[in-house]
């Protein structure tokens, strides 16, 4: 299932937040989305979720979701939103069971996605026992679990160390690499975006607006830590956001 999403705009009372998005979001993509603090990231992802209607425009599914999929768009959060007094496989069975799947079938899924998740071993144990890159696998297990037409990805990195957030960058690679999944993926983070987005969208300030769509050809099992063309993106990335990255600093700061 393809996403597009076709003048999407939007004001809180006097305040426009968004204006006239279009964009596409195609099966097997990463969609990473760029920009200043406040230009209306997470409230795009909302409304691509469906969690609220823009003012202008619309978010339209192309085609059908994945065969089996009980939610077709599902988030993951930087704050990991798993319930601590569940297990890493009850943390996952969980959303299972608001779908009335129970039995082998359950088993059957958790043992899948924690398999691609490099979880297998750790069904038993409880969040508190877990690092943070651990918590967010679990996470993103559960995303997986539902079989998504398009996971939600809501700077799922950002509530980690930089050495953890690498671990997690090349275990969302190899996830991509072996079975390719469709996200938007918010992220403030550049390195982030160049490694493991397909485009890049860069917001303006807010109203938020696409200053640039920056595509990658560089397969992501090839963009390595380090690598010049990676590095290239990345400044350019920089210079897009740079000022306005300054101007939106100083305009809370100012409140
Ligand atoms: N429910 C709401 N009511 C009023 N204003 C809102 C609401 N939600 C968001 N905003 C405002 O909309 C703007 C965009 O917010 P949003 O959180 O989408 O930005 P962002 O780019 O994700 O920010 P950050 O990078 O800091 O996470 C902000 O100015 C925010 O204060």
């Amino acid at each position: 299932m393809d996403l597009r999403l076709e003048g999407v705009g939007h004001a809180y009372d006097t305040v426009t937040v968004l204006e006239d998005i279009t964009l596409d979001v195609p099966s097997g993509h990463i969609v990473c989305i760029v920009g200043p603090s406040g230009c209306g990231k997470s409230t795009l992802l909302r409304f691509i979720g469906g969690l609220e209607q823009p003012t202008k425009g619309r978010v339209v599914q192309v085609g059908s979701p994945p065969p089996g999929s009980l939610n077709p768009l599902t988030y993951v959060f930087q704050d990991f939103a798993i319930l601590p007094w569940r297990t890493v496989e009850g943390n996952v069975s969980l959303v299972l069971e608001d779908h009335g799947i129970k039995g082998s079938e359950t088993r059957e899924i958790i043992s899948d996605v924690l398999a691609r998740t490099n979880l297998t071993g750790f069904e038993k144990a409880l969040p508190k026992q877990l690092s943070g890159g651990m918590k967010q696998r679990v996470a993103i297990a559960r995303a997986l679990a539902v079989r998504p037409a398009v996971m939600l990805m809501d700077e799922p990195l950002s509530a980690l160390d930089s050495q953890t957030r690498e671990l997690l960058m090349d275990d969302l690679v190899g996830l991509w690499t072996r079975t390719p999944f469709t996200s938007v993926y918010v992220t403030h983070n550049l390195a982030e975006a160049v490694r493991l987005g397909h485009s890049i969208v860069v917001l303006s300030r807010r109203p938020g607006k696409i200053r640039e769509i920056v595509t990658l050809d560089k397969p992501l099992e090839d963009r390595q830590l380090g690598d010049t063309d990676l590095e290239k993106t990345q400044k350019h990335l920089w210079s897009l956001l740079r000022e306005e990255a300054r101007t939106a600093d100083t305009e809370l700061l100012d409140g």
